[in-house]
């Protein structure tokens, strides 16, 4: 019988023909990530395990990316036990604050490959399903194994499958479908199973969209969220690393859990209201609320594409004399890419604050931090109550065109009217 990705991936770690939903299975891990929230705990325990060795260092990439450049004594402390650990272990791979989110970093300097099993202490490890990796979030103690043996355990999970037709209106994208779609089954459609996005509208998005969607799989329950890895993965992937790999996609008579079929061309953009991800209206049944901030970025929204989708109707304008409008490029990459562009100057002009590609004010940590009853429209992934900082404080969610016409108008507007 054929197998989703999910299954055939999994199959190959744990070295079988293969496998089921359900199944319990031992896998080699290709490559392990920490970043600066969960490497303490994780060499905590490493150490408490009396393993001074790694099992094999050059399959782990340590990202400073939640916090930094140090806003405070114990965090600066913190990070210089994390530098202490990576000169410990040389072979590791090692990304100081302001190389970019860990999600982002990743792929960039060729760490990812299509087939491979990925692990990080952190959910939106998700993300690299867009490249055909089997890759998920684990917490301190699986990673703390992980790394000692080189091997985790998983049960395979169903997979369910969204087939996604019609082309996006102007100005409305890769986000508005993801939140639709949060909203329209729940953020628990995926629980413990594998996502596969399909169909044509898929494959004619960009990688940068496509990771959109992987990215925020978490926000569904998922596992593991995955889109067809076709030339625009393989070309980027040999475009970044020498190693081999082997492509897997599903095959054709894979069997889904549920299938849903979701046609985009009349989609609205969309926005989650506070505070639950689920709670998703079209942008045009949303009141337009103030809001004292408006967040571009995350490893969801600080990509490429989505400054450039940002910048485009930003351009010209300015920021609303009493919001903020904070934007944080999900790389140094990508900012640099983004000033040879002109964006960066678009967004300075206009008055937005650039900040260095850091997490920052997505997780409310360092920068961007909510006072009491602020309110937040943010592109990124989560809203929950207190994310961003005091707990009397809200967060809509929307996708960058929805976030710069709200920067420009104050309040929270739909992008086709600016
Ligand atoms: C550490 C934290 C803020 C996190 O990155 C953690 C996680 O996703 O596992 C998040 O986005 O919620
Ligand atoms: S950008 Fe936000 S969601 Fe992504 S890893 Fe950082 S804190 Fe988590």
């Amino acid at each position: 019988m054929g197998q989703t990705m999910a299954e055939a991936l999994l199959a190959n770690a744990s070295g079988t023909e293969q496998v089921s939903p359900g199944d319990h299975v031992v896998c080699e891990i290709d490559l392990a990530m920490t970043q600066d929230i969960h490497t303490p705990g994780v060499v905590h325990l490493l150490e408490e395990m009396g393993v001074s060795e790694l099992h094999d260092a050059s399959r782990l990439v340590v990202v400073l990316d939640h916090v930094g450049p140090s806003h405070t004594v114990g965090n600066a402390d913190e990070k210089a036990g994390i530098r202490q650990f990576v000169r410990d272990h040389p072979d590791a791979h090692f990304y100081d604050v302001g190389t970019g989110i860990s999600h982002e970093v990743l792929p960039e300097k060729g760490h990812v490959r299509p087939g491979e099993l990925i692990v990080g202490t952190d959910s939106h490890t998700v993300s690299h399903g867009a490249f055909g990796a089997a890759s998920t979030g684990i917490g301190d103690t699986d990673m703390a194994y992980a790394l000692a043996t080189g091997q985790g355990w998983f049960r395979v999970p169903e997979t369910v499958e969204f087939f996604v037709e019609g082309s996006f209106p102007e100005f409305v994208s890769a986000k508005d479908f993801l939140l639709h779609i949060a909203g329209e089954f729940g953020t628990d459609v995926a629980r413990y199973r594998a996502i596969e996005f399909r169909g044509p509208t898929v494959e004619s998005l960009s990688l940068d969209d496509r990771i959109t969607l992987t990215n925020m799989s978490i926000e569904l329950g998922a596992k593991f969220g995955f889109t067809p890895v076709d030339d625009v993965v393989t070309d980027y992937v040999e475009a970044r690393t020498d190693e081999p790999f082997e492509v897997v996609n599903a095959d054709d008579d894979a069997d889904y859990a549920e299938r849903y079929e979701v046609d985009v061309s009349d989609l609205e953009p969309q926005v989650a209201v506070p505070h639950d991800v689920g709670d998703v209206h079209p942008v045009s049944e949303v009141d337009p609320v103030e809001v004292d901030q408006v967040f571009l970025g995350s490893c969801t929204n600080g990509k490429f594409d989505d400054l450039a989708a940002a910048a485009a109707i930003l351009d010209g304008h300015e920021v609303a004399p009493m919001t903020r409008f904070i934007v944080t490029p999900a790389s140094r990459e990508i900012y640099g890419r983004a000033e040879r562009a002109g964006l960066i100057r678009v967004f300075n002009d206009a008055g937005a604050v650039v900040t260095n590609s850091t997490c920052g004010a997505c997780p409310g940590l360092g920068l961007g931090v909510l006072g009491e009853g602020e309110v937040c429209l943010a592109a990124q992934n989560r809203n929950f109550r207190g994310r961003m900082g005091h707990n009397d404080s809200e967060i809509y969610l929307s996708s960058p065109e929805t976030a710069a016409a709200t920067a420009i108008t104050g309040r929270i507007t739909d992008p086709r009217e600016v």
